[in-house]
């Protein structure tokens, strides 16, 4: 995608589409119980995979599926489901426990190389029957779907936090509910506390107190639960980084003042770092992201984003392009994404001018330059290197190559942003 240098056009208003994580989370809810409505649904083609993946296995198909299969014997079901890599944690669980159905869970090559052992290691701990089909740690997996009895396990979380919603997605499901003992730091925590306040509201009951989260079984919500998915906060990191370069008002839907979703951390981010004051409109759902003129930057940025990793590079890409020495830590998960991120920030934020220092969780900067001539953006298949690299366009002109990355997650994204640039 070729970006000419172009300026913000002020007050214009984006629609996002819903939360990725929640319509995730919602959907494996929605297949598991019944009586569950969602609205404003994430139109992610990650979203669309789990969509897929689950179709015809939802609970009532369930029962007749079992039959069919032990009248048949038939081969194990191929689910393959991409990058996304949620889809692929919530469904390692989902089908351990799918009776009677025989599951090959499979990924894309960086799939593949995404870890998944310790949830693996905890199903198996429960009783789940999972093999690795290449790599011990790795998927593919061949899952056979069985009852789970036992009610008490240990999961290190410090790989992914993905791991312990995974569990707590199927907890409620399970015959003696569920106790899980986080081991070691807790890293993502706000996913999990997303994951715990999904299930609450849909009538789980449910504590986490110090490393220790017990969920109760449950049946089915008595009534209908219509549940309306707040858009997507990591997606509208874009646009505050947009924000702070263009110095001009941008509106976004549907947002709410009390977020469940951890990257909702970037209004308070940028508003003491950039100068972008949120305001919410509450009747609407709309936010306001509004530049202060007289905004002074700070010497140097030190943030540890562990709790929000998915706007770590929007972060890094504002602060280069503002030449802001930043020091951000917290962000070891960056490394497992759908590419290693800190490697990939390090190799780009070159090109925009910025030489930065990199370690196992942590991006530094070390000096600010001039950017290249021509910049062309690597995205390393990552929608969100070439999301959060676009607003440099106000700076300078580049090209971001692999444009439709974005589809994992933001697929009208480069339509929203050509509704807000003028070149
Ligand atoms: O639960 C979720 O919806 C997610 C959890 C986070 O992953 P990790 O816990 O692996 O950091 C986040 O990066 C990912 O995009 C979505
Ligand atoms: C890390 C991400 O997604 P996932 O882990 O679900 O592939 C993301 O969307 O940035």
């Amino acid at each position: 995608m070729k970006l000419e240098q172009s300026k913000l056009e002020g007050n214009r208003t984006i629609q996002i589409s819903g939360s990725k994580s929640i319509s995730n989370r919602l959907l494996i809810l929605e297949s598991l119980f019944s009586n569950i409505q969602i609205g404003n649904l994430s139109n992610s083609q990650d979203t669309d995979m789990l969509t897929k993946a689950l179709s015809e296995t939802s609970i009532e198909v369930r029962e007749g599926y079992k039959k069919q299969i032990e009248a048949s014997e038939q081969n194990a079901e191929v689910v393959d489901i991409h990058h996304a890599g949620t889809a692929m944690r919530f469904l390692t669980s989902y089908f351990s426990i799918f009776e009677g159905r025989d599951t090959i869970l499979t990924g894309s090559g960086r799939m593949k190389e995404r870890p998944i052992k310790n949830l693996v290691n905890a199903l198996r701990d429960l009783g789940a029957d999972i093999e690795y089909m290449e790599n011990e740690g790795f998927p593919p997996l061949k899952i056979k779907g069985k009852k789970i009895i036992q009610s008490t396990v240990n999961v290190p979380a410090n790989i992914s936090s993905q791991f312990i919603t995974s569990l707590l997605l199927i907890a409620g499901k399970l015959e003696n509910g569920l106790e899980i003992n986080l081991v070691g730091d807790i890293t993502s925590r706000s996913y999990i506390e997303m994951t715990l306040d999904i299930i609450t509201k849909f009538g789980i009951k449910a504590t986490f107190n110090g490393n220790v989260i017990k969920v109760e079984p449950f049946s089915n919500p008595s009534s209908v639960i219509h549940y309306e998915v707040e858009s997507d906060w990591s997606s509208a990191s874009y646009f505050y980084s947009i924000c702070a370069l263009g110095r001009e008002t941008i509106h976004l839907k549907s947002f709410y003042k009390q977020s469940t979703q951890g990257d909702s951390a970037i209004a308070d981010i940028y508003e003491k770092l950039f100068g972008i004051t949120t305001t919410f409109s509450e009747d609407e759902h709309k936010i306001t992201l509004q530049p202060d003129p007289n905004f002074s930057f700070p010497e140097k940025i030190e943030l540890d984003m562990n709790n929000c990793p998915d706007i770590a590079q929007t972060l890094c890409v504002t602060a280069s392009a503002l030449k802001i020495p930043f020091d951000i830590s917290g962000l070891g998960t960056l490394r497992v994404k759908e590419t290693d991120r800190l490697q990939a920030l390090y190799n780009e934020l070159k090109k925009i001018g910025a030489e930065t220092e990199i370690t196992d969780s942590t991006i530094q900067s070390v000096s600010f330059g001039e950017p290249e001539e021509n910049i062309s953006i690597k995205t390393y298949q990552d929608h969100r290197m070439a999301m959060s690299f676009a607003p440099f366009c106000l700076i300078k002109e580049l090209n971001i190559e692999e444009e439709d990355v974005v589809e994992k997650s933001y697929p009208m994204f480069w339509k929203d942003l050509s509704t807000i640039l003028i070149s």
